[in-house]
Parts: structure tokens; C-alpha cells; sequence
């Protein structure tokens, strides 16, 4: 019925304070953010381009450029992937060729591979492209860097002479990307002025000269670090609106378990549907909290950057690559099984289940294939392990590598399941599974002559240890978070329980490494799974206060199952009568098909 809560009842069981956890959630963030990052994938995405000027163009060019872009009179994309190239960035073949007589460069697509393709806003909208280019003097080839180029008229949007432009067509499934305009592009010999070239961190002078940069080269990939770092905070946003559907529909639906007349029981109730669900929640929570840390770190790596101390870059594109691989796949894969969750409604377009899907799963490619973003991350562990030797202390995010000797002494004393609840155990038991192996790694890597061989070889253990020491930050900042004042009545007992659930479920998920490398016993997992069916039960009452913490209207949430008052089957009805399929009784092509079939005569008693 309009306007009964139908979960009220669920919602009187929460054991927090609802207001505060909401706070929580939304952190420093505010709502209008939070739409606008969603919103921002219909229109044209300004999230690149813009950030990439102010990273890679002199002062003079920002002055120039900014007010342009900033006011939509001219709109950018981000044009560095081809057909051939998107992962190995060196490789990119479009050329930039310095032009001596009359000062300018010539771009210039030498071969089909090199067709840019991908560029958000590229196919159909954009004016400007700040296109990733060979740079040539003299015929010496000084690698990739960022050129404006002028694509249409800003007068009758016409595309430019030599500028082939297209969109490279509809995109997995429906789904609202493909109202993205990603884009094709070929250069014929383009010509643009020298100014053009983005010049803050190298320059061409105008008798030729190459200038390199005075600082690390990887700042001109600085806004791809930019971007996964919002990107860690998306997957918060796009797991808990996946989360949020599957929990009010996981309390609304009952199958099954009717005794004597009594109702069927809530499907949030079944030990299953908890074990799949609940882990999820935890992990909304657990990224929100590290997206809000890495913002904090990146923020810290612009200042001293601004100082030209360039001591965290390195930390600063492990963790970025890191978080980024490791929070899409699971806000993705949270998202499918959140889908399945819901049963069959779930693959319901009304449910906004398998739109949400459809266009969040490319963010496990874009901004750095996942694989590629965690071999990253090896390389730089692997890296903090050999300087080992020569007594660097590593700091920050790989301080536990500091402490390898004695982490590979490390042995869990957990005796009693709820050992597991404390934030010190967890973090030991994580610390010395990420440690052991990667000190494995290092060790295999030593053995062969060649080190790049070597990487190659172990290339998908190195993703694994990858993977283990960025849950190990995930998991230390969810305690972190909680070391923090937070008032409100229940709300961090709460959280704690979440925190242990999310520790608790990696290591359940993870148990082989946890074993294989010897730091618990599997006595000690046992105990652990046994904690693990607990803390689901503590949750249980909070869940429907927990995903309203979200604070999602009905209209972002787009959701008949996940609707705040619970009210789905005559929801879900009426939207059903909303598809044109239902404007008339009688389907199109019946008469002239279907009813030739059905009035066709029997012959010898067989159709
Ligand atoms: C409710 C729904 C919510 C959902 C909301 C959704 C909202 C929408 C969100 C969407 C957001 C945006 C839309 C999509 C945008 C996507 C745009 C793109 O995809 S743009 C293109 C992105 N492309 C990439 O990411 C390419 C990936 N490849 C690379 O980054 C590089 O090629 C590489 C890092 C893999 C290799 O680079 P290379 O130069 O070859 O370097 P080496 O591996 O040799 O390493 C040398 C050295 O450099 C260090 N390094 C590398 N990268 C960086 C860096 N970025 N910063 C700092 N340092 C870096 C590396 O560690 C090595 O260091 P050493 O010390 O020498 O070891
Ligand atoms: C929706 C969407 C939007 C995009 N928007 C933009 C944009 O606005 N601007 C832009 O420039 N680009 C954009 N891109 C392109 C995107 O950045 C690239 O697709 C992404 O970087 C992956 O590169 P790739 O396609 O070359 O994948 P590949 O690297 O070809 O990946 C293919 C497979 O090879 C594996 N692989 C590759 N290298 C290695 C290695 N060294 N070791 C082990 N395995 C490896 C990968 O793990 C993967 O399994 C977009 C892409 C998508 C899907």
C-alpha cells in the first residue's frame, strides 16, 4: 500500500545511531559530489581533460586554455588510447613531428593501430583533444607527451581538415555508457602551433631543442593517478547502491518456511544469504573509508609535489593502481552477486541491477587494467624488498616489509574464535600473509639471471602478493577509521562488527595463502569462519539501518526492489505495465506469422 513502510519493522530493530552513521558514510563528501560523479557518465566527461592541463600545461597555457574548458567553450577529451595500445603507454604510436620552418607540429597517425580509440566524449562531442603523441625533433623519437589539437569548428562543429573522427559503436549491453561518446580518431598531418604542446614538465624551444624535465617523467601520468584515486571512492558509491537494493528486497522477500499458516520466511534470514550479502556490505564500508584515505594521501602528494619533494610518488602509484584494481573487481563482482541476490527479479531492468552492472564494470579496465594496475604494485614491492638489504626502511604502506624478519617468524596465537574480533590479531595475521608472500616472490625472483625474465615467469604470483598487501591496507584503515572519535549511540560498535567482517571474510575467501604460508593453523581459520557466522548474526538486526545510512533517495537508487518503503510487488507490477510491449493485447507480426502457423492444417495427425 502507498506510503506503509513496509520495512518499518526492520528498521526498528537498529541498535545505532542512524543519523550519525550517516555522517559516517558520507564523510567529507557531499551529496552533491556524490550525484555529480554519477551524473557525469551521461554527459561529457570533463574529469580528464581539465585535470590533465593543470598537471601538464605551463602557466601561460593554463591561463590560456582553463577559462575555455571551465566554461564549456571549447569541451576536451582525454585522448591518449589507440587501437593498438592502451595498457603500454610507451608504446603509442601517433606522432608529433616539430616543424622547424614554420613552428609548429605535425600529428600524424602512421599506421591503423594507431587510431586513437576510446576517448570519452571523443566520437561525437568534443572540440579539443589533449592527445598523447611520439614527440619527434631531427627524426629522434623523445616518447609520449600531451598536444591540444583543435578537432571541430567552434563554429558549425564540422570536424577539421586531416581529422577522421567516429564513435567506435554501442558498448556490452544497454547500458547508459552508450550514451558515452567514446570515441575514434585519426590524424592526417595535422598542424598545430609549438605553443600547443603541453609544456610544464618538458619544453621544444623554438630552434627545436628538446628541454627534458627537470622532475620524474611519470608526473606526466599524474592524472591517471588522479583519477583512480576518484575512482576508489566510485566503487564505494556503486557497491552500495548494489548493497542497498539487495539488502531492503533480501528482507522484503519471503520464501519458503511457512509452518501452521505463519508467514514464509524473510530470504535475510537464510545463513546463505547472509554469507554472501553481509560481506558485501562490510566491503562498501571498508572502501568508503579507504577512498577517504587515499583522497587524504593524494591531497598530501600535491603538496609536495608543489615543494618538488617527490619522496611519496612511488607510494602514491602503488596505492592509486592498487586500490583502483582491487575495489573495482570487487564493486564489480559485488554487483553481479548483489543481482543474484535478488533472484529473478534482480535481472530485472527495473530492478537498476543490471544497468548499474552494465555501467560500472568497464571501471575494471578503464584508468589501468586491473592486471596491469596490481603488476604495478609488484613491481614496486619487489622493488621495497631488494632496498631492503641496503637499509632503506620502508615507510607507510609497506612499513611491515620493514619488519619481514620477524613477520616470517610470525605465528597466530588465537585460541578462541573471538580472538579474531581483536584489531591487532588481524592485522598481524594480514601483515604476515602479505609479507611472506611477497618475501617469496623476491626470493623466486632472485634465481634467475635475468630479473625481467623472472617477473614475467612469476607474474601471476607477484598479482597475488600484489593483491594481499593491498587488502592489508584496506583492512588497516577500516581500524584506523575506527580509532577516530566517533559518537552516536552504537554506531562504532557497529562498525567494528563490519570491520571484522570484512577482515574475516578475506581471510575465509583467502584461507589458502594464510595457510600455505604458514601463519595460522587451520584450526585458528576454523575459529575464524566460526566468528565470521556470529558477526552475521550481530548485523542482522542493523542491516536495513545500515544500507538507509547510505542515504540514497528512491530516484538514485532507480530501484522498484530497493525502494525505501519496501513497497515492491505492486511496484514491480506497474512498472512492468509501463513497457510498450504491453500497449496492446495483440503482439506485432501475430497475424502476419504466428497465426499462419497455428490455423495450418494437421497432415496425418502430425503439424
Ligand atoms: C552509482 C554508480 C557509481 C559509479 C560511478 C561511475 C562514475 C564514472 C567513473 C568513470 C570515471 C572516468 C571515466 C572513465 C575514464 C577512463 C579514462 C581512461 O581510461 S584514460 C587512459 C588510461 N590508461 C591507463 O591507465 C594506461 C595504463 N598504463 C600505464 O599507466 C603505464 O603504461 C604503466 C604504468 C602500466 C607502465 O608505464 P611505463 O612508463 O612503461 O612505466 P614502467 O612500468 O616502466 O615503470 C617505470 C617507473 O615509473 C613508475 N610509474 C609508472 N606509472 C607511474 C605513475 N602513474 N606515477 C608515478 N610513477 C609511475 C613505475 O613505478 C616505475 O618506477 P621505478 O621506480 O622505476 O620502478
Ligand atoms: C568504458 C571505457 C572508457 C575509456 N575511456 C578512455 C578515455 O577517456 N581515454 C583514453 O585514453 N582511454 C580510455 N579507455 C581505454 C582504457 O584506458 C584502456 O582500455 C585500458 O587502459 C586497458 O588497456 P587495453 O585496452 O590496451 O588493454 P590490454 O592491455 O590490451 O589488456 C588485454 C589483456 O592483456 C593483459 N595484459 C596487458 N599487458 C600485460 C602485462 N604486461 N602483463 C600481463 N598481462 C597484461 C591485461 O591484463 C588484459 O587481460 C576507456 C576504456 C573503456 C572500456
Amino acid at each position: 500500500m502507498e506510503g506503509v513502510d513496509h520495512l518499518a519493522h526492520e528498521r526498528n530493530k537498529a541498535q545505532f545511531d542512524v543519523a550519525v552513521m550517516k555522517a559516517v558514510w558520507a564523510g567529507s563528501r557531499d551529496a552533491y559530489e556524490l550525484f555529480h560523479r554519477f551524473s557525469r557518465l551521461v554527459a561529457n566527461d570533463p574529469e580528464m581533460f581539465i585535470p590533465a592541463i593543470k598537471a601538464q600545461a605551463t602557466e601561460e597555457q593554463q591561463k590560456q586554455w582553463l577559462p575555455l574548458a571551465n566554461k564549456m567553450k571549447i569541451i576536451g577529451s582525454y585522448t591518449q588510447t589507440e587501437l593498438g595500445h592502451g595498457s603500454n603507454v610507451r608504446g603509442l604510436e601517433t606522432t608529433a613531428t616539430f616543424d622547424p620552418k614554420t613552428d609548429e607540429f605535425v600529428l600524424n597517425s602512421p599506421t591503423l593501430t594507431a587510431t586513437k580509440w576510446w576517448p570519452g566524449g571523443l566520437g561525437k562531442i568534443a572540440t579539443h583533444a589533449l592527445a598523447h603523441a611520439r614527440l619527434i625533433i631531427d627524426d629522434k623519437d623523445y616518447g609520449v607527451h600531451g598536444f591540444l589539437v583543435q578537432l571541430r569548428s567552434l563554429d558549425d562543429h564540422l570536424t577539421l581538415p586531416g581529422i577522421t573522427i567516429g564513435d567506435i559503436g554501442m558498448k556490452y549491453g544497454s547500458g547508459a555508457y552508450n550514451t558515452m561518446d567514446n570515441g575514434s580518431l585519426i590524424f592526417d598531418h595535422v598542424r598545430i602551433p609549438r605553443n600547443q604542446m603541453l609544456m610544464r614538465l618538458s619544453q621544444v624551444t623554438r630552434e627545436g631543442k628538446y628541454v627534458p624535465s627537470n622532475v620524474p617523467r611519470q608526473l606526466s601520468y599524474g592524472t591517471m593517478v588522479y583519477v583512480r584515486q576518484k575512482i576508489v571512492f566510485d566503487a564505494s558509491i556503486a557497491l552500495s547502491r548494489a548493497v542497498c537494493i539487495s539488502t531492503r528486497y533480501s528482507a522484503v522477500r519471503r520464501q519458503f518456511g511457512s509452518h501452521n499458516g505463519s508467514p514464509e520466511t524473510q530470504v535475510i534470514d537464510y545463513k546463505t544469504q547472509q554469507a554472501r550479502l553481509f560481506p558485501l556490505l562490510a566491503s562498501a564500508y571498508a572502501i568508503r573509508f579507504v577512498s577517504e584515505w587515499l583522497n587524504s594521501f593524494y591531497k598530501d602528494l600535491l603538496q609536495r609535489l608543489e615543494a618538488k619533494d617527490f619522496s611519496t610518488l612511488p607510494e602514491a602509484h602503488a596505492c592509486t593502481a592498487g586500490l583502483k584494481s582491487i575495489t573495482t573487481s570487487v564493486a564489480a563482482d559485488g554487483i553481479e552477486e548483489c543481482r543474484k541476490l535478488c533472484g529473478g527479479h534482480g535481472y530485472l531492468t527495473s530492478s537498476g541491477l543490471p544497468e548499474l552492472s552494465a555501467v560500472y564494470i568497464p571501471a575494471c579496465t578503464y584508468e589501468g587494467d586491473n592486471v596491469v594496475m596490481l603488476l604495478q604494485v609488484a613491481r614496486y614491492l619487489m622493488k621495497t624488498i631488494s632496498q631492503l638489504k641496503s637499509g632503506n626502511k620502508p615507510v607507510g604502506t609497506t612499513a611491515y616489509l620493514g619488519r619481514a624478519e620477524q613477520l616470517m617468524q610470525y605465528h597466530s596465537d588465537v585460541l578462541r574464535a573471538e580472538d579474531w574480533l581483536k584489531p591487532n590479531v588481524v592485522v598481524e595475521a594480514f601483515e604476515a600473509r602479505a609479507a611472506r608472500m611477497s618475501m617469496a616472490c623476491a626470493q623466486n625472483l632472485s634465481k634467475f639471471n635475468n630479473p625481467e625474465d623472472g617477473f614475467q615467469e612469476l607474474s601471476a604470483d607477484l598479482v597475488e602478493a600484489a593483491t594481499a598487501h593491498c587488502q592489508l591496507i584496506i583492512v588497516s584503515k577500516f581500524i584506523e577509521k575506527l580509532q577516530q572519535d566517533i559518537p552516536g549511540k552504537g554506531v562504532k560498535e557497529q562498525l567494528g562488527v563490519l570491520r571484522s567482517i570484512y577482515a574475516l571474510f578475506l581471510l575465509h575467501k583467502h584461507i589458502g595463502d594464510f595457510l600455505s604460508t604458514d601463519c595460522i593453523t587451520p584450526k585458528q581459520g576454523y575459529l575464524a569462519n566460526e566468528q565470521l557466522r556470529s558477526l552475521y548474526s550481530q548485523v542482522r538486526p542493523n542491516a536495513i539501518a545500515l544500507v538507509d545510512a547510505f542515504n540514497y533517495t528512491d530516484h538514485f537508487l532507480s530501484s522498484v526492489l530497493g525502494r525505501y518503503d519496501g513497497n515492491v510487488y505492486p511496484k514491480l507490477y506497474e512498472e512492468a505495465w509501463k513497457d510498450p510491449l504491453n500497449d496492446t493485447s495483440i503482439p506485432d507480426g501475430f497475424h502476419e506469422y504466428v497465426q499462419p502457423m497455428l490455423k495450418q492444417p494437421l497432415h496425418h495427425g502430425r503439424l
